[in-house]
């Protein structure tokens, strides 16, 4: 048992909020080692309770389980039993802008929230690094739970035991477009098309390039990211699965992109684009044309990079707030940006 715990277990009198950030995954070269955060987010809310109660919010969360094999349920349950706490029934809220089984970190946002939530419930007795580990154990890629804490891009790598991570802050005047495509990808699909073996020259590619956009977005060179982007590790066997992604990849930087990469395990694509450049609208309808001469829907939305990880606010017996539903909360929480 964690001895800070068994001091402090339920020291946190009232509901926890949380707002973690989405998060790209790869970005490119870095498979299952750089990843960048968002601004797209998820709120998790989450207080102790007589019975095990979980509310679902908005329109992203279609099919998440409203039982105890809820992933957020699950993952408290494991920081409750690494602190040697027991809060066995929860009233958990979850409320999300971030699109399920897209690329964009979902899965990590949400086991970062509930980590984070858990953790503060009963009294934080868990330091931010011990929430990585856990977080990189259960997501197995330390890429997306990295960005969703660290915020920034963040450099990882995890050798199956221990996960290291340098977080880099993004490079100033940078945004972000993301093409969505209306249909779903889950991550196990998407590396179940990976081969188990690379010819050499693709692994020295992917080395020197990894190491080349690491440098360049560590020291602003945004004119080197269209080169030092290119993957030949899980991109282009991925592709057969994201119509219209090759054209994309080949072409974007043509259309004014600094650089074009599917985003995580996918469907989406991400583009990054200088600020304000003129370009940008001409980006937008190359993006949605390409994918329409493949019959594909696409949703395209200009974000930021996240400069934060979560953000956790306490609502307590005697904040107004206390007595709202979950999902009131959560509603509060999505119109406060400060949470
Ligand atoms: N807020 C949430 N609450 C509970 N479960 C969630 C939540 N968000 C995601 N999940 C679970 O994670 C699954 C999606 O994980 P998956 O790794 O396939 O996609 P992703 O995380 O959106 O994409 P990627 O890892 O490529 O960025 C969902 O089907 C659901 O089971
Ligand atoms: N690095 C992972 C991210 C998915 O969560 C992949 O590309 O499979």
């Amino acid at each position: 048992m964690h001895k800070e715990a068994e001091l402090k277990i339920n020291a946190v009198q009232g509901r926890v909020v949380v707002k973690v950030p989405a998060s790209t995954a790869n970005m490119g070269p870095g498979f299952d080692s750089l990843g960048m955060a968002l601004s797209l987010y998820a709120w998790v809310s989450m207080a102790p309770a007589e019975k095990t109660r979980i509310t679902l919010f908005g329109d992203n969360l279609d099919g998440v389980p409203q039982d105890k094999t809820n992933l957020i349920y699950e993952v408290a349950q494991s920081v409750f039993e690494r602190a040697g706490a027991e809060v066995p029934e929860l009233d958990i809220g979850i409320r999300s802008d971030i699109p399920l089984t897209r690329g964009l970190g979902s899965s990590a946002s949400a086991i970062v929230g509930a980590l984070f939530a858990a953790n503060a419930l009963v009294g934080s007795p868990l330091s931010e690094d011990e929430l990585f580990q856990m977080a990189t154990a259960i997501e197995k890629h330390p890429d997306n739970v990295g960005a969703s804490i660290f915020g920034g891009i963040i450099a990882a790598a995890w050798d199956g035991e221990r996960a290291d991570y340098v977080r880099i802050e993004p490079p100033a005047g940078m945004d972000v477009l993301v093409a969505i495509p209306a249909f779903e990808l889950e991550t196990k699909k998407a590396r179940n098309v990976l081969p188990k073996t690379l010819p050499m020259q693709d692994a020295v590619f992917n080395v020197t390039h990894s190491s080349l956009l690491t440098a360049a977005l560590f020291s602003g060179r945004l004119d080197l990211l269209g080169r030092a982007m290119r993957d030949k590790m899980h991109q282009p066997y991925r592709a057969a699965l994201i119509p219209g992604m090759e054209t994309i990849l080949k072409e974007a930087t043509q259309h004014g992109a600094l650089g074009a990469v599917l985003s995580g395990a996918g469907p989406t694509l991400l583009l990054l684009a200088r600020s304000g450049d003129a370009a940008n609208e001409g980006l937008v309808a190359f993006v949605r044309d390409t994918m329409a001469r493949e019959g594909i829907d696409v949703s395209t939305r200009w974000l930021e990079p996240c400069l934060h990880g979560p953000r956790v606010r306490v609502v307590g017996f005697d904040d107004p707030a206390y007595a709202m539903e979950p999902h009131q909360v959560l509603a509060l929480a999505g119109a406060e940006v400060s949470v």
